[in-house]
C-alpha cells in the first residue's frame, strides 16, 4: 500500500515569497492498483509525483510504501529521455544496477520486443519515430520489475492510434508484473481507458476533491461507447470538473 500524506509543498517563487503548490493532498494506491491522477494544468500533478519518487524531499508530510520510503520504482516521463549515443537496449539497460545488467539482458530484450522494437534493439534513438522511443521508454519503466510506476503524461501529443497502441503495451505489461502504477494525466478519456481509480485534484494549490472508481472490463476501448457513455455520465454527475479541465471546456465549447 502506498500512502502518500502531504501537507504543504511550498516553491519560493522568483520574488523570495512562497509559492504554495499542494495542500493537505492525501491519497492512497493498493498493491497493484492502477491510478490516474487527473487534474487542471498547475496544479501540482508533477510535483505530486517527484515527492512520492523521492526526487523532492523538501515538503511537509510523508510518502510510504508498505511503511517506508517508496524504493524500487520505475519512472516513465512526457519525453522519452534516452541517450542519443546509446542502442536501444543500451538505453534500456541503464537504469539497471551495476552488476545485475548481465542478468537483466534477457528481460530486456522481452520486453522491447514485446514492445514490438525486437528488429531495433542495436539502433540508435535518431533513427526511431517518437511513439518508437516512447516504447523504448516505455520498456525502460518495466525492466527492474518495480514495485510503484510513476508515470507523468507519458503519451502526451501523440496521435490517437499511437496513443491508444502504447497504451495497450502499459496495461498488458501491467498486468503482467502486478506493480503499483500513479499516473499522471489531464486526459480525461485516458484516465477512463487506463485507471482502477481516479483522483481529480483540485486546482492549485492542488488535493484530491474527487475519487472515482471505473468500473469498466478491461480490455477497454478509448473510442468504445462504453467509455464514452462513462465519460457522459462522470460529467453529468460532476459539472464541476469541467470548470477545471481545460481540455474539457473546449470540447464542451465544441459541443
Ligand atoms: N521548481 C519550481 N520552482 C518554483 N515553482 C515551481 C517549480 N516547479 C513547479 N512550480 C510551480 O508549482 C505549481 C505546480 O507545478 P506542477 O508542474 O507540479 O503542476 P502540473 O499540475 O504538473 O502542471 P501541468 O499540468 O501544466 O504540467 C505551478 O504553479 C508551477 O509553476
Amino acid at each position: 500500500m502506498l500512502d502518500i500524506r502531504i501537507d504543504t509543498k511550498r516553491y519560493p517563487d522568483r520574488g523570495g515569497r512562497p509559492h504554495l503548490a499542494l495542500s493537505g493532498l492525501h491519497m492512497q494506491v493498493a498493491r497493484g492498483e492502477f491510478v490516474c491522477v487527473v487534474g487542471p494544468s498547475g496544479c501540482g500533478k508533477s510535483t505530486l509525483l517527484a515527492i512520492v519518487g523521492g526526487l523532492d524531499r523538501a515538503c511537509a508530510g510523508e510518502v510510504s510504501m508498505d511503511g517506508r520510503a517508496p524504493a524500487d520504482l520505475g519512472f516513465m516521463f512526457q519525453e522519452p529521455r534516452l541517450m542519443p549515443w546509446m542502442s536501444v537496449l543500451d538505453n534500456v539497460l541503464l537504469v539497471v544496477p551495476d552488476g545485475l545488467r548481465e542478468q537483466a539482458r534477457a528481460r530486456a530484450v522481452e520486453l522491447l520486443c514485446a514492445m514490438e522494437l525486437g528488429d531495433v534493439l542495436d539502433a540508435y534513438p535518431g533513427r526511431l519515430s517518437g511513439g518508437m522511443m516512447r516504447r523504448v521508454a516505455l520498456a525502460r519503466a518495466f525492466v527492474n520489475e518495480p514495485a510503484l510506476l510513476l508515470m507523468d503524461e507519458p503519451f502526451v501529443s501523440l496521435d490517437s492510434p499511437t496513443a491508444n497502441r502504447l497504451r495497450a503495451m502499459l496495461v498488458a505489461q501491467w498486468r503482467r508484473c502486478g506493480a503499483s502504477v500513479l499516473f499522471v494525466t489531464h486526459d480525461l478519456r485516458e484516465a477512463l481507458a487506463l485507471a482502477d481509480r481516479i483522483c481529480f485534484l483540485s486546482p492549485s494549490p492542488g488535493r484530491v476533491v474527487l475519487e472515482f472508481a471505473v468500473d469498466l472490463p478491461r480490455p477497454r476501448d478509448p473510442s468504445g461507447a462504453q467509455l464514452e457513455q462513462l465519460h457522459a455520465e462522470l460529467l453529468a454527475r460532476h459539472p464541476e470538473l469541467l470548470a477545471g479541465l481545460p481540455a474539457l471546456r473546449e470540447e464542451a465549447a465544441h459541443d
